[in-house]
């Protein structure tokens, strides 16, 4: 398979600590009595594009928001075990929640900017970090929309409200929104499923650019999609991992059977 980007496979199950950007150890989650996440343990790799696929409801958006601690906002939510990025375990009752949220940004299925202007989405979380500084500011725009390929398209209207863009350039402001926090890690939740053939395309091109930059995990159903962006792959299922490899390994010669029945389209 031909990827956008080529460099080294690396095995998954023996990353060592430098290459390992998310680590996640024995991770059990509840939401009131309904067991959705099952003795998970993985390595996410440093600077990689890592995709969660399976089955609807097999806890692949409650797995990905574990790593920015979003899934403390359900009240009914419990979990333990450990999630360890940059060398502490944020699941840690003391965890800094707002400041990994910069760290570890998230972006959501539908694109969501704020009801404000494109120049004031992107700058939106440093003005909550209390920077003030205007031409710090501007050049942090002018930065983050380029590295979201999107300055070209905006920067002759910046101070106009972002919900005149259309669907994909909203999409790619949010992602600027999020690169402006300079994150270690970006989660991406189904980022183009409610993005047309072409701007999908394009979204693609963007996160194998900003691999060089940031570490990106991605939920996605669309299984070509996961074979063309991604280096590596986990497949859970009803809140298992089942199987995690490269991704060319685990498309062409699965372990596992239930795998292979989801990738070839048996189920789900
Ligand atoms: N806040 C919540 N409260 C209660 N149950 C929840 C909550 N969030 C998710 N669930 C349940 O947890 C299970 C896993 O949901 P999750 O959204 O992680 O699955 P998914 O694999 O991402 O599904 P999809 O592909 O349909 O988005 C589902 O049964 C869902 O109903």
């Amino acid at each position: 398979m031909l990827k956008l980007f080529e460099h080294e496979t690396l095995d998954v199950q023996n990353l060592s600590e430098e290459e390992t950007a998310i680590r996640v150890e024995k991770l059990n989650l509840q939401f009131g009595q309904k067991h959705v996440l099952h003795n998970i343990s993985m390595r996410i790799p440093k600077n990689r594009i890592t995709s969660l696929i399976g089955q609807s409801g097999c806890g692949k958006s409650t797995l990905i928001s574990c790593f920015n601690r979003m899934n403390d906002l359900a009240p009914d939510c419990r979990y333990d075990g450990s999630i360890f990025i940059g060398g502490r375990d944020i699941n840690r009752r003391k965890e800094n929640v707002s400041q990994l949220r910069t760290q570890v940004g998230m972006v959501f299925q539908r694109p969501n900017p704020f009801p404000m202007s494109i120049y004031d989405n992107v700058c939106y979380g440093l003005r909550l970090q209390g920077i003030r500084v205007r031409r710090y500011l501007d050049d942090a725009v002018e930065q983050s929309l380029k590295d979201a390929a999107l300055w070209e398209e905006v920067k002759d209207r910046l101070f106009e409200s972002a919900h005149i863009l259309s669907g994909g350039q909203q999409q790619r402001l949010v992602i600027a929104r999020a690169l402006a926090l300079k994150p270690d890690i970006l989660l991406l939740d189904e980022p183009t499923s409610a993005l047309d053939p072409l701007t999908t395309l394009f979204i693609e091109e963007l996160m194998a650019s900003l691999k060089k930059r940031c570490t990106i995990v991605i939920v996605t159903h669309n299984m070509q999609q996961a074979a063309r962006v991604s280096d590596y792959t986990a497949f859970l299922h009803q809140g298992k991992l089942i199987e995690y490899a490269d991704s060319d390994t685990l498309f062409t010669m699965p372990e596992h059977k239930q795998t292979e029945d989801y990738i070839t389209g048996r189920y789900g």
